[in-house]
């Protein structure tokens, strides 16, 4: 089910285009990841759909309505844009309680947010003694107040250490099982990997790519197979009888494309060649991804 429509988006910042007739949609139980380099427009589209920016042509709607038109905002959507912007001499529960009330959301939701954010040890200490990592769970316990279907994260492993950055991929992934819609931006390829479902990659402000991530990494791999044997040379000349390509890998390995794994192990078999190994390449999504938008960083550089 779509739960985020970005249609025709465009914002302008004077003479700049930020966005730039943008469109992608977010749907439930995934976890759609939004990337893209510096200054590519993420945060600006996540506070088009938030309502905290006005669009200069084009629409966001969540659930099908723009922001401002939702009855009780945060029962639709939450967000966390920055773990900074807690009041530091509030105590934790005070903080929820007052946007709870302010928002007219039940009270129990505050226990019952501190608890799934694992912070009922620090409701009562002040938030401006929490660590960074303390200060996102925080931030995240609020965009849960009102139990929204759609949630919205921007660069929230950012500055984290090992623990806290795999608290948070856990987190949103559950929050996708239950079948929420989180939309989450970063610039860590490799860790979006490991979290999203789905990746909408924009450069300028345009769409680059909107696809899954399995498919993202599949269109984009060589396909090469690393093969070790005793007899690189050898099987070498068989590998290339049978069509393949291929090249000299680190510490007298060899690089084959053009053969699918499990044909390189029949070919060695048939031959009585011995592998010690056999390994798919894949490039990583770090790679995949700097390929893609390098368009896009050199014409920032040279405008720079
Ligand atoms: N209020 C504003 N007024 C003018 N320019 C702005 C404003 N907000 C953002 N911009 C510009 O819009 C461009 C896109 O910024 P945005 O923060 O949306 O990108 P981003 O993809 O989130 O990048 P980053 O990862 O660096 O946060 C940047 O060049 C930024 O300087």
């Amino acid at each position: 089910m779509t739960m985020i429509e970005v249609r025709g988006l465009t914002k302008r910042y004077g003479p700049d285009t930020v966005v730039d007739d943008l469109s992608f949609t977010v749907e439930a139980g995934q976890v759609t990841g939004f990337l893209g380099p510096n200054g590519a427009g993420k945060s600006t589209t996540m506070k088009v759909i938030l309502g905290l920016a006005a669009p200069t042509s084009g629409s966001a709607t969540v659930g099908g309505r723009r922001y401002r038109d939702l009855p009780v905002p945060l029962a639709e959507v939450g967000a966390l844009l920055d773990a900074g912007a807690v009041h530091g001499a509030r105590k934790a529960h005070d903080h929820l309680l007052a946007l709870a009330v302010s928002n007219g959301l039940p009270r129990r939701r505050v226990d019952e947010v501190l608890a799934r954010t694992g912070l009922e040890g620090v409701a009562g200490k002040r938030a401006g003694g929490f660590s960074l990592g303390m200060r996102q769970r925080l931030g995240i316990a609020a965009a849960l107040l009102g139990d929204p279907r759609v949630l919205i994260f921007d660069e929230p492993v950012n500055g984290l250490d090992p623990e806290g950055i795999r608290w948070i991929r856990d987190f949103m992934r559950s929050l996708a099982r239950e079948g929420r819609a989180v939309l989450v931006s970063s610039h860590l390829m490799s860790e979006m990997a490991q979290t999203a479902d789905h990746l909408v990659v924009i450069g300028r402000g345009r769409l680059i790519a909107d696809t899954g991530v399995d498919e993202f990494l599949r269109d984009r791999g060589e396909g090469a197979v690393l093969v070790r044997t005793a007899e690189p040379a050898a099987f070498a000349l068989r590998l290339t009888a049978s069509g393949a390509t291929v090249r000299d890998g680190v510490e007298s390995s060899l690089l084959v494309s053009g053969l699918t794994g499990e044909e390189i192990g029949r070919l060695a078999a048939y031959h009585g060649i011995a592998l010690s190994e056999l390994t798919p390449q894949r490039p990583s999504l770090e790679d995949a991804f700097m390929e893609l938008t390098k368009d896009s960083v050199e014409y920032q550089g040279a405008a720079a």
